[in-house]
């Protein structure tokens, strides 16, 4: 696989740059990530690495841009990889329509549905792909420390691939994630359109694999999860996000915090990606 680079900027102790590559998980479509090295990180000197989720509308520059998470990344020596959203150009009838689905709207899921499944496999990207182009272009990334956050989409994103994976992840948080999306409006759309569901019970059982809330009832064992909404949040009023789904079943190493005055946007996100970064630094470097 050829990475090619696409540019690269100095901030924190290191450099954000960002590759492209043709993915063979979006059905061979070119999709561009950004990855933070910190200055500590080489071949042979790896850095933990934890993965950046962005939400619907974004793509692999809103969080490296806007996420305060760099500052605090490079002076504890963490790698950031910001994946895009979505696959880009795929020509699905209808993926520029609607900013809930299609592009800027993978849902990190795999989809099943005939119409988006070459395509829309954000998850296998995420997960299989990205690590392996990384760790085969010797960039200085240890994956056998490695954490994930993210925002809303992504929040939902990082909830659901970490409890999906034990073992895989050091630790999780998120932003506002939707955590009960197999019952929350954002969620059922993106379900009802990418995965092809034949069971009639509600909701399908084919869309709880990618439900936070239903993962987390049946996790085995301790987690470390992180989550902070904010409770001025728009989303969150609209009955997107349901962070009491998963306060309620008052799991070991889960806390959700809800943080006054705050909305859904990157002000939000930036004022407490600090403490974020330093919690997945304390499992990351233990
Ligand atoms: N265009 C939408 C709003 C889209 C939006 O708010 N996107 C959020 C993520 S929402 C959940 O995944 C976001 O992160 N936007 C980027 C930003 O820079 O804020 C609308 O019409 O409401």
């Amino acid at each position: 696989m050829t990475l090619e680079k696409v540019s690269s900027n100095r901030v924190s102790t290191g450099y954000l740059t960002k590759y492209k590559f043709p993915s063979t998980s979006l059905g061979g479509l070119s999709t561009q990530f950004n990855i933070f090295l910190p200055s500590s990180a080489s071949a042979s000197s790896p850095a933990p690495v934890l993965f950046y989720l962005a939400g619907l509308t974004c793509n692999e520059d809103t969080g490296a841009q806007k996420g305060g998470l760099l500052n605090t990344a490079g002076k504890e020596g963490i790698a950031v990889v910001f994946p895009d959203t979505s696959p880009r150009g795929a020509g699905v009838e209808g993926e520029d329509d609607d900013w809930q689905l299609g592009t800027g709207a993978g849902f990190y899921l795999n989809a099943t549905a005939e119409k988006w499944k070459k395509h829309y496999n954000m998850y296998d990207l995420v997960v299989k792909e990205l690590p392996e182009v990384i760790k085969e272009a010797n960039l200085g990334v240890d994956f056998s420390r490695w954490s994930i956050t993210g925002h809303s989409m992504g929040g939902h994103g990082a909830l659901s691939i970490y409890l999906k994976n034990p073992g895989s992840f050091k630790s999780a948080s998120a932003f506002a994630p939707a955590c009960n999306p197999s019952r929350t409006p954002w969620g059922i759309n993106a379900f009802t359109n990418y995965l092809d569901a034949k069971t009639r019970s509600s909701p399908p059982s084919e869309w709880l694999p990618y439900d936070s809330t239903h993962l987390l009832q049946n996790y085995q064992g301790e987690s470390n999860i992180l989550i902070d909404v904010g409770s001025e949040d728009d989303f969150l009023k609209k009955g997107q996000l349901e962070p009491q789904a998963i306060s309620s079943l008052n799991k070991k190493g889960v806390e959700v915090r809800m943080q006054d005055g705050f909305d859904h946007s990157y002000y939000f996100i930036s004022t407490f990606a600090p403490e974020h970064v330093e919690y997945h630094a304390k499992f990351l470097k233990a």
